[in-house]
């Protein structure tokens, strides 16, 4: 029986067409549906008892699924873009991950063709397995600081590379603690005693017959991490060298080589490109937040719709949680959130693929920006995504807590987001970086371009005030983008107002540094923003889909800015009356949405299988779900428990005794 049938009745517009534009392309959707189904049906890939595993169990376990998941991508002969959508729905975190999204892509944009050609076919076909083994003990966020030696030896062209203190010991490289054979290790390298900043080199850490560390290699896991399961899977490692030598043709020299005479040369492109992978996994991270975040308000929305309480009149049915303003208030804008992070992910993976093509013609133009939009994006969507899914359990109230809601597993495996690839707050500072350039540029003649072309505004945006009415004057795109332009633009002005009155620019930046991580979230939610309105000027297909996405973009931008309001109102653009206004409109969306917010949910075409969740099950039958489940907790395989004669007993005769007294 499905429960949420009636929920289904309601939606004002055509789901099928909705997941396409969910999916990207018809194409992309039938590859998902496809796969997830395969995924969820293959009783090798169940998860059901993931929270409850002991570590080296589940470890085990997860071993086994990677293997399993690669037998299967060759058996079936998937492609590249179905193994990798196999690998999603596996939905597990392993050692795969970081061979396929760190390893394989820093040997690609960082390798030569000669290298490329010798490491990539092993690596393809995992003949050897990679990591990529950047941060340390005691450095991760500054990279410079790494202190990892790669000294040259001119005498047998080989490069020593050597862990001189415990802090240089690699730390938290995913895959490194028990299975990779190789690593992409990023090190100091030092040349005729000269330094030459941090470089990468492929290095063999385990013997390819006996899986052995190699002389002088020292590797292990670093321990559990936060939650049951969840981050558990993957084996974060630790690594030291005691004098390890590799061939010269082992360092990366896409960026810089070092000839056989010990010269070092640096190639036509930026230095910079050294973080290349970084930029392409933060690329990533963001076209992925939709994904955690829409598979948690899938499980509210639906459980919300389910969950009854209060209000019942003449012995009818109490309300439906959903149906509370404070639970919609809480919940769309998570809803709307998810659309809009898929479509500037979309977009990202665009620019990000446009950097790239630009980079091997040579034009290095456009690196500062695509540095700026994925530090930033990825910054701005992890954060609202780890407190989306934390606010998604608290949503289900009691329920939530527990594991077979599949809330805490998928907030423990996803707030880590909020720090690897780069701290969230150190990568909204390089976005503060690259706005106090440009503004301190307007006046040079160097127009700005893409998501910066709104500073060449800056004379108009500085005046304008808002030109809002009534509440619904608030659904024209153009007044929403000069709202959220003004504001950005304001913010950073101030800062660099504030910045020019110090002397010295470094100390000005560390002090200011809070004011400007906000005028950088103001420029990455404008980013967000302008891309889900481009969206909507697309042709999009399908009975109310437009209409729907019309809706939740106004969420999206409407609640920004009543939680803003602050911001808004400080730059002058706005008057209070006209933010409340903005509320005013924020409501009458949220009740346009409500009958339609179950087949929104619908829309991310999620199995059962992958949502993991008792209470987001599609078809609402939560409560005998709940029931069973308790009664399938190993604590309940006998009435009376392990411990009770050892522990309880005693305790309670002990008690009787007392009494007596
Ligand atoms: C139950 C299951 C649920 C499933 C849920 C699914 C969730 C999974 C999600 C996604 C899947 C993805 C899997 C990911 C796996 C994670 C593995 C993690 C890996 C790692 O963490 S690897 C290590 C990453 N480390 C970092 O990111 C370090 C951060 N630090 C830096 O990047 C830099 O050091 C720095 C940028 C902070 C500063 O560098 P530096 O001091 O050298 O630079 P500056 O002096 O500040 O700047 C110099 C100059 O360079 C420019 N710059 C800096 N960085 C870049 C860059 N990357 N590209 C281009 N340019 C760059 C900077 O702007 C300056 O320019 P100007 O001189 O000002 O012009
Ligand atoms: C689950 C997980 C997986 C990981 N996988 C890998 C991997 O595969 N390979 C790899 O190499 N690394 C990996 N890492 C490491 C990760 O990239 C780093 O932890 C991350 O870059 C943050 O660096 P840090 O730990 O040095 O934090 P720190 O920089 O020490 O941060 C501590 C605090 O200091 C603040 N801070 C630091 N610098 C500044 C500043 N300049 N201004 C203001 N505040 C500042 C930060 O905001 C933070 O609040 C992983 C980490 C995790 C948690």
């Amino acid at each position: 029986m499905d429960y949420l049938a009636d929920e289904r009745k309601k939606a004002e517009f055509d789901v099928d067409e909705m997941k396409i534009v969910w999916a990207g392309s018809r194409h992309a959707f039938e590859v998902s549906d496809r796969i997830s189904k395969l995924v969820a049906n293959d009783p090798g890939f169940r998860k059901d008892t993931r929270t409850m595993l002991a570590r080296k169990e589940l470890f085990k376990n997860t071993l086994r699924k990677a293997a399993y998941a690669w037998k299967r991508i060759h058996d079936l002969h998937l492609s590249e873009e179905e193994a990798s959508r196999l690998r999603f729905y596996v939905d597990e975190p392993a050692y795969t991950d970081l061979h396929w999204g760190m390893f394989v892509p820093a040997i690609k944009g960082q390798g030569t063709d000669e290298q490329q050609k010798k490491w990539l076919p092993l690596a393809y076909k995992m003949q050897i397995i990679g990591c990529y083994a950047q941060t340390e003990l005691g450095h991760g966020s500054n990279v410079q600081g790494l202190e990892t030696t790669a000294t040259f030896d001119p005498q047998t062209d080989e490069f020593v590379i050597h862990s001189p203190t415990l802090t240089s010991s690699k730390w938290w490289p995913g895959g490194l603690g028990k299975v990779s054979t190789h690593g992409v290790v990023y090190a100091r390298l030092i040349i005729n005693g000269e330094e030459h900043g941090i470089h990468g080199f492929i290095v063999q850490l385990r013997s390819l017959e006996d899986h052995l560390p190699l002389p002088g290699v020292t590797v292990g896991d670093i321990g559990m991490k936060f939650g049951n399961g969840a981050y558990n899977t993957m084996d974060n490692g630790v690594l030291r060298f005691d004098h390890v030598r590799i061939p010269r043709n082992q360092m990366l020299m896409r960026v810089s080589q070092v000839t056989r005479d010990g010269k070092y040369k640096q190639s036509d492109v930026p230095r910079q490109l050294v973080y290349g992978t970084m930029v392409y996994v933060r690329q990533t991270i963001v076209a992925d937040a939709s994904c955690a975040l829409s598979r948690a308000v899938t499980i509210a929305t639906r459980y919300s719709a389910v969950r009854r309480q209060f209000g019942s009149q003449n012995g009818g049915p109490e309300t439906q949680v959903i149906d509370y303003k404070t639970q919609q208030n809480r919940l769309f804008p998570l809803l709307a959130s998810a659309y809009a992070f898929k479509f500037v992910g979309e977009w990202l993976t665009w620019l990000y693929n446009d950097v790239t093509q630009r980079l091997q013609a040579s034009d290095f133009s456009t690196l500062p920006e695509a540095h700026a939009c994925t530090a930033g994006l990825k910054s701005l969507t992890t954060t609202a995504t780890a407190d989306g899914i934390e606010e998604c359990r608290k949503l289900c109230g009691g329920h939530g807590y527990l594991c077979s809601s599949g809330l805490p597993e998928l907030f423990a495996v996803y707030v880590p987001a909020c720090t690897y690839e780069g701290d969230n707050t150190v990568l909204l500072l390089q976005v503060a970086r690259f706005l106090m350039k440009t503004v301190s540029q307007l006046g040079s003649g160097k127009k700005p371009l893409g998501t910066i072309s709104y500073m060449g505004k800056i004379e108009h945006l500085m005046q304008s005030r808002c030109t809002v009415q009534k509440a619904e004057d608030w659904l024209k795109p153009s007044q929403v983008l000069e709202a959220f332009e003004a504001r950005a633009v304001k913010m950073a002005v101030s800062c660099a107002k504030n910045l020019s009155k110090f002397t010295n620019p470094e100390e000005g930046f560390a002090e200011l540094s809070a004011d400007l991580v906000e005028a950088a979230v103001a420029h990455c939610q404008l980013i967000v923003v302008s891309k889900f309105i481009d969206k909507l000027q697309q042709d999009i297909p399908g009975k109310g889909v437009k209409q729907q996405l019309e809706a939740l973009c106004g969420i999206y931008y409407l609640y920004l800015l009543h939680k803003h309001q602050g911001d808004f109102l400080a730059t002058s653009y706005l008057t209070p009356k006209q933010a409340a206004l903005a509320n005013d409109q924020l409501r009458a969306l949220y009740t346009k949405v409500r009958p339609n917010a179950v087949a929104l949910v619908d829309s991310f075409n999620y199995t059962d299988h992958f949502l993991g969740s008792i209470l987001g099950c599609y078809d609402g039958n939560v409560y005998p779900k709940l029931y069973d489940a308790a009664w399938k907790d190993p604590l309940n395989d006998s009435v009376v428990p392990e411990g009770y004669h050892e522990y309880v007993r005693p305790l309670l005769k002990q008690q009787l005794h007392t009494a007596k007294l």
